[in-house]
């Protein structure tokens, strides 16, 4: 796991945008062959989806041969609702870039068969030769997408119970009425995400920093489900200043230590990757 620390939310937003630029890319994505890209909700990744839209804008990036699953959805609240998943991603990301909408996939609350929907689901990813890179965000209980204290660490999309302090957290979004927040989301499995072949984490703000420090400083634990990522062979979370708070010193220079190198790392992985491609054309040539 790595661990990169910028000043503000918009550094990392710009950190993490210019990083997934780079993954799509070098990727060369094609109708045939899309980049498959796992997407979550929430404040913490807006920053990420402005700088995404500017790359955009400035013709450094297309979504055209792009793929996408979101993370996760309220059950029961209408889809063209001001707070559903649907609406958010439409509002703050998809409007603004060349995705073809039926590139977009994400889950539907409002459907009769639920568990049929969530095993659908996971099929469609599958279809797809599975998700390149998950970009995800965590709640202050440490759960990414609807992944609840508690969850299975091998769970699958399915139906979930929210958390109280969830429904706490999310009340911002209604109007600070408990009552109006939905009880119960769709969600993909911490099984889910661990399977994709990157995840990208971004947190921010000190009110994650505790969950930030128990996911990486602790064990693997079902009550922070983010620790998962500690069985991940690539993984990678992005954070600001404030959420470090509560990490020991040595961790924030270890991490910091191991960044210098990274780009060294990177460049060895693309050139690695280079060569194998090249040696792969040479032999299907012979
Ligand atoms: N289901 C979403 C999560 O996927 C998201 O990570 C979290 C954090 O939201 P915020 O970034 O606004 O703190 O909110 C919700 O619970």
């Amino acid at each position: 796991m790595r661990l990169i620390v910028r000043e503000d939310p918009t550094e990392v937003g710009s950190y993490i945008a210019n990083y997934i630029c780079r993954r799509i890319n070098d990727f060369e994505p094609t109708p045939e062959k899309p980049f498959v890209l796992g997407l979550p909700t929430g404040s913490s990744p807006i920053p990420t989806y402005k700088a995404l839209i500017q790359l955009v804008k400035d013709g450094k990036l297309s979504f055209k041969n792009v793929v996408t699953f979101n993370m996760d959805e309220y059950v029961g609240l209408p889809r063209d609702h001001s707070e559903s998943y649907h609406t958010f991603m439409f509002r703050e990301f998809f409007s603004h870039i060349d995705i073809s909408p039926s590139n977009v996939n994400i889950l539907n609350g409002n459907t009769i068969d639920l568990i049929g929907e969530c095993k659908a689901y996971e099929e469609k990813i599958k279809s797809y030769g599975g998700i390149e890179l998950f970009l995800g965000g965590i709640g202050e209980d440490g759960h990414i997408a609807f992944n609840e204290p508690g969850s299975s660490l091998v769970s699958r999309t399915r139906i979930k119970t929210l958390a109280y302090d969830t429904i706490l957290a999310n009340a911002r979004f209604f109007n600070n009425d408990i009552s109006a927040v939905p009880r119960m989301a769709l969600t993909v499995g911490v099984g889910t995400v661990l399977d994709s072949r990157e995840v990208v984490v971004v947190v921010t703000g000190q009110r994650k920093a505790l969950a930030l420090s128990k996911a990486i400083e602790e064990g693997v634990n079902h009550l922070w489900t983010l620790s998962a990522l500690q069985q991940h062979p690539w993984a990678l979370i992005v954070v600001d200043e404030d959420a470090t708070a509560e990490l020991h010193v040595k961790t924030v220079k270890y991490f910091k230590s191991i960044e210098r190198v990274q780009e060294e790392v990177e460049e060895t992985h693309r050139k690695l990757k280079r060569t194998n491609s090249r040696v792969q054309q040479v032999g299907s040539m012979e």
